[in-house]
């Protein structure tokens, strides 16, 4: 059984409203990861055609601010498998339609779901299928990307 890296493509479209900023007018990290986890796990839903929790998130480094009244992209598509896990890239943007301020990367973070059963217990889940040059080169950056970003941290550490 195999699905492809098409069928987890997940984007998800929010405006930044007070509710989700700190005193500055800025994203609060925990809103931001709440989204990601979101469009993450509806990625790994989509691919496993079951229910999915999140067994863990990689490093997160909030690269660039996000303003209030902002529009916030979030990207997710699986990048890679086990017998019950799934791989999962988020990636987010912020962009001000009300400017002509370039759209900005502002976090990337990996993320890894796992498929439940209907009685809580893990799944399999599908083989990632990638049928274009489009699909194996997201999936081979994805690997790339975090490996480098591991790498990153590490040596952040041994500084
Ligand atoms: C604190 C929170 O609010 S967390 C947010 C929501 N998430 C949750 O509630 C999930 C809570 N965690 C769990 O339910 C369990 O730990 C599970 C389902 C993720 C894993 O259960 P386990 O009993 O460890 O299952 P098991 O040992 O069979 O492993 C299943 C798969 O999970 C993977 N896995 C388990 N723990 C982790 C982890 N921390 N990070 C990444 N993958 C993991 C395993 O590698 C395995 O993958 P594979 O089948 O592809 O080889």
């Amino acid at each position: 059984m195999a699905a492809t890296l098409l069928d987890s493509y997940t984007e998800m479209t929010e405006i930044l409203l007070p509710n989700d900023t700190n005193n500055l007018g800025r994203a609060l990290g925990g809103a931001v990861l709440n989204w990601m986890d979101i469009c993450g796990a509806v990625a790994a839903m989509r691919f496993a055609g079951d229910q999915v929790v999140t067994a863990s998130m990689d490093h997160v480094d909030f690269i660039a601010p996000i303003e209030l009244g902002e529009v916030v992209v979030v990207e997710a598509y699986v990048f890679d498998t086990g017998r019950t896990s799934i791989d999962v890239k988020v990636d987010v943007r912020a962009e001000d339609p009300r400017s002509e301020r370039p759209d900005r990367d502002t976090t990337t973070c990996f993320f890894t779901f796992v498929a439940l059963d209907e009685e809580g217990r893990p799944t399999p889940v599908p083989d990632l299928a990638c049928e274009s040059d489009a699909e194996r080169a997201l999936r081979d950056r994805a690997v790339a990307d975090r490996k480098e970003q591991l790498r990153g941290v590490a040596e952040r550490l041994e500084e």
